[in-house]
């Protein structure tokens, strides 16, 4: 009887903050493809939002580690944090292939980055080293390409990190928001939300 592979998946984000979009679409990812693992990897810096500054590294580790503290299923990994920027996903792509040579390989997205893939870096590169999930996001359409195929996993999680950004204290913010990387944030003061 064929050896079924390992499943590894990796879903990277500036994650600026983590939020409950983000472990739900991985917990609906693990579920609905009989994922073994998902690894979370805060980025550097996207190449897609160079003109920014995002939150201190450490901040958004600590909440990535919050965030995902009780998923056994779920690992957080500073490969792109240590790496220079940008925090290209090919790269990242192939340092995980080089650690699971025997594992399947796939990477977790909103339709949102989907739809952007020809503009990342060397796209056909990353695309031979990992198979695409995608999940839908707001109303976007996801992009038909003769080149990428991907699973596409209908649903909505309506959370936004700009949203949490722009207003971190209002009633979506925190019904979007791991309690504890609620607290880390009013704690270390992140996006001016004073503690009370
Ligand atoms: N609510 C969501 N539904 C589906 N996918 C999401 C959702 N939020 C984030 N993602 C996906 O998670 C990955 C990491 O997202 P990111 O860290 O950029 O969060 P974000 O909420 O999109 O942040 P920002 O508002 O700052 O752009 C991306 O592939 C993004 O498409
Ligand atoms: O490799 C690329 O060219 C590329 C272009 C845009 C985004 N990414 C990665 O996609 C992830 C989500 O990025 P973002 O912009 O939604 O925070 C993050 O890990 C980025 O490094 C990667």
């Amino acid at each position: 009887m064929p050896v079924q592979k390992t499943k590894i998946c990796l879903i990277g984000g500036t994650f600026d903050p983590i939020h409950l979009g983000h472990t739900y679409i991985a917990a609906e990812a693990k579920r609905r493809c009989s994922l073994d693992k998902v690894i979370f990897l805060p980025c550097k810096q996207s190449p897609h939002k160079m003109g920014g500054s995002p939150t201190a590294d450490a901040h958004r580790l600590a909440m990535c580690q919050l965030a995902t503290q009780g998923f056994e299923w779920a690992e957080v990994d500073d490969f792109d944090l240590c790496s220079p920027p940008p925090s290209y996903s090919w790269r990242t792509a192939e340092h995980f292939k080089t650690l699971y040579p025997a594992a399947e390989l796939y990477w977790l997205m909103g339709t949102d980055q989907w739809n952007s893939l020809p503009r990342w870096n060397r796209p056909d590169h990353f695309a031979s080293l990992v198979k695409f999930i995608v999940y839908t996001r707001n109303q976007d359409k996801p992009q038909e390409y003769e080149q990428y195929q991907c699973t596409l996993l209908q649903g909505i999680h309506p959370a936004s990190a700009t949203a949490i950004r722009n207003h971190p204290k209002s009633a979506s913010s925190i019904a979007w928001l791991n309690p504890a990387v609620q607290q880390y944030i009013l704690k270390n003061k992140l996006y001016s939300a004073d503690p009370p």
